[in-house]
């Protein structure tokens, strides 16, 4: 168990108050929907509890530990795992090869002992290649393993970054607008496989989307920006039905 707690957290850029104020928490297990218009602030607040981008004022703890003080690299050796809306994978490897560089990443071994082979490493190699084979069977790609990624359809390359988040024992994970380029049956695939992993795996979810529907049916708590202020909090029937939420968002996303 984890909480993510972020705490009167401010960014500016310049003259641009990107986030004011903001505080909210959530434990893992939990999966909470991060909304709101276009510029509110929900990339920023991505960035800042990633280590990619440092508060103003306020901070991001992950229980005692203080995330905003941290790099990037070392957010994600928490176990703060982060989904891109676009994912940058290497084309010209397969789905395989790609998610064994992502477990090459956070096991880390040292040149020394790579070079040598030591059978330590040989027994790591083997202990990843089973950890990605589980992971494509969960994501239920398995039988794309071998292709190129540059063959595969969009959906199934949005598949493969979620694999890679996977790899690093998360305790919390972060999705850009996950649903960003999939199609209908691909929607309903990702909400059923996020519900099966969070079962699993007990991790928390934060995801900034601006689909309602999906929002609504995978979210049990929302969390609206505008502004970059907290203009709502709480269970999306009552969030949804919220007048300033509608007046500064809803209009707009109806409208779009
Ligand atoms: N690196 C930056 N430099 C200057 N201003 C920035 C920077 N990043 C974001 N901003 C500004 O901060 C505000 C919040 O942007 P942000 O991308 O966080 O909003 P968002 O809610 O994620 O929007 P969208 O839904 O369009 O992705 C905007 O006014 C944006 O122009």
């Amino acid at each position: 168990m984890g909480r993510l707690a972020i705490e009167n957290v401010s960014v500016d850029f310049g003259g641009v108050h990107a986030l004011k104020d903001v505080s909210f928490a959530f434990e893992s297990g939990s999966i909470v929907g991060l909304i709101g218009p276009n510029g509110a602030g929900k990339s920023t607040l991505l960035n800042c509890i990633s280590g990619i981008t440092r508060p103003t004022a306020g901070r991001v703890r992950l229980d005692e530990a203080v995330l905003s003080e941290r790099n990037a690299s070392s957010v994600a050796g928490l176990g703060i795992g982060r989904v891109f809306q676009h994912p940058e994978l290497v084309l010209d490897l397969s789905v395989r090869e790609n998610l064994m560089i992502a477990c090459h990443r956070s096991l880390g071994y040292g040149l020394v002992s790579e070079l040598l082979m030591v059978p330590s490493v040989w027994r790591r190699e083997r202990e990843a290649a089973g950890r990605v084979a589980d992971v494509l069977r969960r994501l239920g790609i398995a039988d794309s393993a071998d292709a190129e990624v540059r063959n595969l359809p969009y959906g199934h390359r949005k598949l493969i970054d979620l694999g890679r988040a996977l790899l690093m024992d998360i305790g919390f994970l972060l999705l850009d607008e996950p649903i960003a380029g999939l199609n209908d049956p691909e929607i309903a695939h990702l909400t059923e496989l996020l519900f099966e992993l969070r079962r699993e795996f007990g991790f928390g979810i934060l995801v900034v989307e601006h689909n309602m529907p999906f929002v609504s049916r995978l979210c049990e708590r929302l969390v609206v920006l505008d502004l970059g202020q907290l203009i709502a909090d709480g269970r999306p029937a009552d969030v949804l039905g919220d007048a300033r939420v509608i007046a500064s968002y809803l209009g707009e996303a109806a409208d779009a």
